[in-house]
């Protein structure tokens, strides 16, 4: 296992790679996996096709991500092409979760509760296990399983980029008694120390700025571990 975030292929199990108090019930592989020819080689090529098959799929959600960046800028009224650029330079960071079988899923979570420091993520789920939290109920929904379908969330990123118009979606991961669960997250980011700050369009007297700037590399530096809980989550040190 290594608990290294600047290395370009990592296992670790729990939530934060080896520095948690409380051990959550997941293994993982984190990987970078744009541009693919950058990367595809540090990839595990066990099994034998995991690399073709990984990479087909991650072209095809980083054609997505970027669609939906457009409909979510436009929306903004800050134009389609707002962050095409940045985001399309930008890092996508895979992360392949395997929960299995819990025997107590009643007192154990895969994952705790947590927002993604990305622009959005996009997640492929083997079962049911994905809960969002719905903030105006204040309960979780879980996400449902269709077949191939993708859920996509908004990050922390988008959350300073539109001054809190779009939050940053509180998720967790429950456990299943009877089998092992497998999801595919694959983060959307920009590059390592590009600075994500507010739209200034959307900044004026009455809509002060809310955030302060970060890059991805700011993130990795962080030194959270799970306490999630407890508030110390990076978008908080972000807010003015
Ligand atoms: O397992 C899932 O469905 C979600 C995983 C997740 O939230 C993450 O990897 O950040
Ligand atoms: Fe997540």
């Amino acid at each position: 296992m290594s608990n290294d975030v600047h290395k370009p292929v990592r296992y670790g199990t729990s939530f934060k790679d080896g520095t948690d108090k409380i051990q959550f019930w997941r293994v993982f592989l984190k990987h970078y996996a744009h541009p693919l020819a950058d990367w595809i080689n540090t990839w595990p090529n066990n099994p034998s096709n995991y690399r073709e098959t990984m990479g087909k799929y991650c072209k095809e959600v980083k054609k997505l991500s970027l669609e939906i960046t457009e409909a979510i800028t436009e929306s903004l009224g800050i134009g389609p092409t707002y962050m095409s650029n940045k985001l399309e330079d930008g890092l996508q960071v895979i992360t392949v979760n395997c929960y299995p079988p819990c025997p107590n899923p009643e007192i154990a979570l895969g994952l705790p509760p947590h927002s993604d420091y990305s622009c959005l993520t996009i997640v492929l789920q083997s079962c049911p296990g994905l809960e969002i939290m719905h903030t105006e109920e204040g309960a979780w929904k879980q996400v449902p399983q269709l077949h191939g379908a993708l859920q996509v969330h908004g990050g922390d990123h988008f959350e300073v980029l539109s001054n809190g118009l779009y939050k940053s979606v509180v998720h967790r991961t429950t456990l299943i008694r009877e089998r092992t669960r497998i999801s595919i997250a694959s983060l959307h980011n920009l590059g390592l120390d590009e600075k994500m700050g507010t739209a200034k369009e959307l900044v004026d007297e009455e809509h002060p700025g809310r955030y302060k700037e970060s890059s991805f590399k700011d993130f990795l530096n962080f030194p959270s571990t799970n306490d999630l809980a407890e508030g110390k989550s990076f978008i908080n040190t972000l807010k003015i």
